[in-house]
């Protein structure tokens, strides 16, 4: 990074101890605002940890957290969000009898002054179907608006998720392993997606493709043992030798 990249997120020396375990240790992270960041490693390096870390699900045992210069450490998860970060989640969260375009919806409304009271109010929610649609539109659901979630082929449900995320209008988006458990299709899909979403934010990605990796990334963070073991561009880490001991470590553990 240059002197004159703006940081959108920065960990400093940040650690999380699990009696006596660190599953992260002593990381120093620096996403740049406008870039997507892939953080990658073998199975337990610590990559969830360190997302929960970020959005404020768990606290650090130790070391700092900004967002955009400003220091969120110890802030609660809808705290972290008002500073303009928002995540998705690798499981599926949605109401099953709602329809995408009533989650959207309500994901819009949760931003405004309203958020707390959806119930008492169908006229407002009106006001954002126009947004809800142009979302859903943009996650290739627009057909499927008024179907059940709960009916809808599990890439759906994945793509409805994104849309929830992008309903918070994000500065910086964590994806956490946004193409896991998908079909080929849905994972080229979910790559143009994630291209389109990252136009004018920043984004933070887990994920085990190092396909969806290369193709997404401009710079990745290899995580090991909770440590940063390397980071470079995707060309730089996949040709790393540690890099390279680390997975088939994993491998021949399997
Ligand atoms: N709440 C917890 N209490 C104790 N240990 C935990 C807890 N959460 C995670 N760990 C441990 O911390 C280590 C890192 O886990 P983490 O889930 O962050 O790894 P990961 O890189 O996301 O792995 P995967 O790729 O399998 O999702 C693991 O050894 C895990 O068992």
């Amino acid at each position: 990074m240059t002197p004159s990249t703006t940081v959108a997120l920065r960990a400093t020396g940040l650690s999380k101890n699990f009696h006596g375990f660190l599953a992260v240790n002593a990381v120093d992270l620096e996403v740049a605002a406008g870039g997507v960041h892939a953080l990658v490693g073998p199975n337990g390096a610590g990559k969830t940890t360190l997302f929960n870390l970020l959005s404020g699900f768990l606290q650090p045992s130790t070391g700092t957290i900004t967002v955009f210069g400003e220091d969120v450490t110890g802030l609660q998860p809808e705290q972290i969000a008002h500073k303009g970060v928002a995540r998705s989640f690798q499981i599926t969260s949605l109401f099953e009898n709602l329809n995408p375009r009533e989650h959207v919806e309500l994901a819009l409304q949760s931003r405004t002054t309203q958020g707390r009271k959806f119930w008492r109010s169908e006229k407002l929610l009106g006001r954002f179907t126009d947004r809800a649609g142009e979302l859903l539109d943009l996650v290739g659901l627009a057909e499927l608006a008024e179907k059940p979630a709960g009916l809808l082929a599990y890439g759906q449900k994945r793509a409805l998720e994104m849309a929830l995320v992008m309903a918070l209008d994000p500065k910086i988006m964590l994806l956490d392993e946004p193409t896991a458990g998908m079909g080929i299709e849905d994972v080229h899909r979910t790559i143009e997606l994630v291209k389109k979403i990252a136009d004018g934010r920043t984004v933070v990605f887990v994920d085990h493709n190092m396909h969806v990796v290369g193709s997404l990334a401009d710079r990745v963070t290899v995580l090991q043992q909770g440590r940063i073991l390397a980071e470079g561009t995707y060309q730089e880490v996949r040709s790393d030798p540690r890099v390279i001991t680390a997975y088939l470590g994993e491998a021949s553990n399997a």
